[in-house]
């Protein structure tokens, strides 16, 4: 039987209708939600994501400014638009999309946001609270699927999850939020000897490494819930670190690509938005 499909999309254009109701109460309150967002050099992916940012803002009614800085910015430069928007009374939260060009420093770049101001949650403050579940921004793609999970009631406590992958953004923090829920936690790496071996246990498998197909069928067990966060091109076209098309046929639930995780990611900035605006009301 084939899969159950996670649709990221859909729980993604709920969540922000309810979201357009939040903002409007905010507004009658006086506050105007507001995001910074900062874009340097010509990557044409970061180029789109930040558009679909502004446009999902605008969407909700939450304000955003876009500043645009050369490929050649200095990492002073950046700072500084950093530190006049933490100053601005205005903005509820600031993003510096990544990746940024090799002269910049991301981690530089990442503790300069103030801890509040930091909706991406990539900041070490926001790091340690998560780790330590306080109240905090959670990062905006882990939070996404954690969402997505709950929505498909599936259970999470007790259940052994698989990690592949170990970035910053996804891989480290997304086993820990699972963690939180009282999952089991494997990560598996590119150092990992037989990553498969590990993958067929999971009952849970997200996968997040920028290799298109790379998880087959014969690498999942029977009735796993399979969580794709690849975004790869092949001849043009969008698809998963997980081969959809077998995988389906073998796991109980599956995330698309597109319309699976990728649209939660933005739904999920805007609701730390919103979360920091009501802090400042
Ligand atoms: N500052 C940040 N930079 C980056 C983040 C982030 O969370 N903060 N994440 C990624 C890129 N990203 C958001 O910035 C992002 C990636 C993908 C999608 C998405 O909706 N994907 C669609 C397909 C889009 C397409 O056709 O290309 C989908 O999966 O359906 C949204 C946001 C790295 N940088």
């Amino acid at each position: 039987m084939s899969a159950a499909l996670l649709n990221g999309k859909e729980l993604a254009a709920k969540k922000r209708e309810t979201m357009k109701k939040e903002v409007s109460k905010l507004i009658e309150a006086g506050i105007k939600p507001g995001l910074a967002v900062i874009l340097v050099g010509d990557n044409q992916a970061s180029k789109t994501y930040v558009r679909s940012k502004q446009k999902a803002c605008e969407q909700i009614g939450i304000h955003s400014v876009l500043t645009t800085m050369p490929e050649d910015t200095t990492e002073e430069v950046l700072l500084a638009e950093i530190d006049r928007l933490n100053e601005d009374p205005d903005i509820d939260g600031i993003l510096v999309q990544l990746p940024l060009p090799s002269q910049i420093s991301e981690r530089a770049v990442i503790e300069r946001i103030a801890p509040e101001k930091d909706v991406d949650g990539f900041h070490p403050v926001n790091i340690g609270r998560m780790m330590t579940k306080d109240k905090t921004f959670l990062p905006c793609t882990p939070f996404g699927i954690v969402e997505m999970l709950k929505e498909a009631d599936i259970q999470m406590a007790g259940k052994h999850v698989v990690v592949v992958g170990r970035s910053n953004i996804v891989g480290k923090p997304v086993g820990q939020l699972l963690l939180n829920e009282d999952a089991t936690v494997t990560y598996c790496h590119s150092r990992t000897d037989d990553i498969a071996n590990f993958t067929k246990q999971a009952d849970i498998l997200i996968v997040a490494v920028g290799r298109a197909k790379m998880i087959k069928a014969s690498d999942v067990k029977e009735g796993a819930v399979v969580v794709d966060v690849g975004m790869n091109r092949e001849d043009g076209k969008l698809c998963g670190d997980v081969d959809f098309d077998e995988v389906r046929e073998v796991a109980s639930h599956i995330t698309p690509v597109p319309g699976g995780v990728g649209p939660m990611t933005i739904t999920m900035l805007l609701e730390n938005t919103i979360q920091s605006a009501k802090e400042r009301a």
